[in-house]
């Protein structure tokens, strides 16, 4: 049976390919969010069908996520020994979240019915007020289009991410645990801010702002510039979430080492196109 994007997208509620005023009043309560906090959240995007569907996706290749299970700091950096014990960069923690790489998500899934549906990919600009030549999909084969499918244990620590902007589609929580927490644009392109980071990583910061999303539940995140994780979780039911991302360059991929630790491969793309970033952080 063909999926189609109308019958997974909860289009009355969120008419994200229509223009007119509904569509207009979304994007001014997006980007007043988005300004505010670089996060927003469309409660309930996917109908009930649509989060079936992708569940069902998503446990149909569960087997393919990468359960390496390494420890990470927040830049997925390996160690450097000549800086301070205490320096953000030398803080790593475990990992208990497995990514399915984006090679197994095919253009008649769910998913990808979403993420190539008509319009889609325009109003995710649209919130974000990116021009159109600072709005591109990354263009990384293995990781356009993931699920995160995290299980009992640490989540997925504190990071920052590599892409600009994420778009999750929560799918599926654990029984207990698993919340977003995120400290709003901790850095910038210009400043680290190790010193805030530090105290987010110590759990000292008053930054943090934790959200209880549900299945179904669309956000738009700013994740380069603001330090998240997914709390701690617990139970047998894998917490699931897809994630589709987008950069400000084109053809921008993930680096090497970062690539391997994640998806546990590389391919060819991540090799010549090594170091090819609009920035100079850390990662
Ligand atoms: O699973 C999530 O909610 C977000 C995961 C995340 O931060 C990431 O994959 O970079
Ligand atoms: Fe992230």
């Amino acid at each position: 049976m063909q999926l189609l994007a109308n019958d997974l997208i909860d289009i009355e509620r969120y008419p994200i390919s229509t223009p007119g005023s509904q569509r207009d009043a979304l994007l001014t309560r997006v980007r007043e969010e988005l300004e505010f906090r670089g996060c927003a959240v469309l409660k309930g995007f996917l109908t009930p069908a649509g989060i079936a569907a992708a569940v069902l996706e998503a446990d149909g290749v569960a087997d393919k996520g990468h359960r390496s299970y390494s420890r990470t700091n927040a830049y997925f950096t390996t160690e450097d020994v000549s800086l301070p014990a205490s320096d953000p960069r030398r803080r790593f923690f475990e990992r208990s979240n497995a990514f399915i790489p984006a090679d197994n998500f095919h253009s008649d899934g769910a998913l990808r019915t979403v993420f190539d549906s008509e319009g889609f990919d325009a109003f995710i600009r649209d919130c974000l007020q990116q021009p159109e030549d600072r709005f591109f999909r990354y263009a990384d084969p293995l990781a356009d289009v993931i699920v995160n499918a995290a299980s009992e244990g640490n989540g997925f620590p504190w990071h920052f991410d590599t892409n600009n902007f994420t778009v999750t589609l929560a799918l599926q929580n654990a029984e207990s645990g698993g919340a977003f927490e995120y400290a709003p644009m901790i850095r910038t392109s210009q400043n680290e801010n190790f010193e805030e980071v530090s105290k987010v990583l110590d759990g000292t910061s008053e930054k943090v702002i934790s959200l209880a999303l549900q299945p179904g539940d669309l956000q738009i995140f700013k994740g380069r510039y603001s330090l998240h994780r997914v709390a701690p979780l617990a139970g047998p039911t894998p917490r699931y979430v897809a994630i589709f991302s987008y950069v400000e360059e084109p053809n921008m991929v993930g680096s090497v080492e970062r690539t391997q630790q994640l998806y546990g491969r590389t391919l060819p793309i991540h090799h010549e196109r090594a170091g090819q970033r609009a920035d100079s952080l850390v990662d």
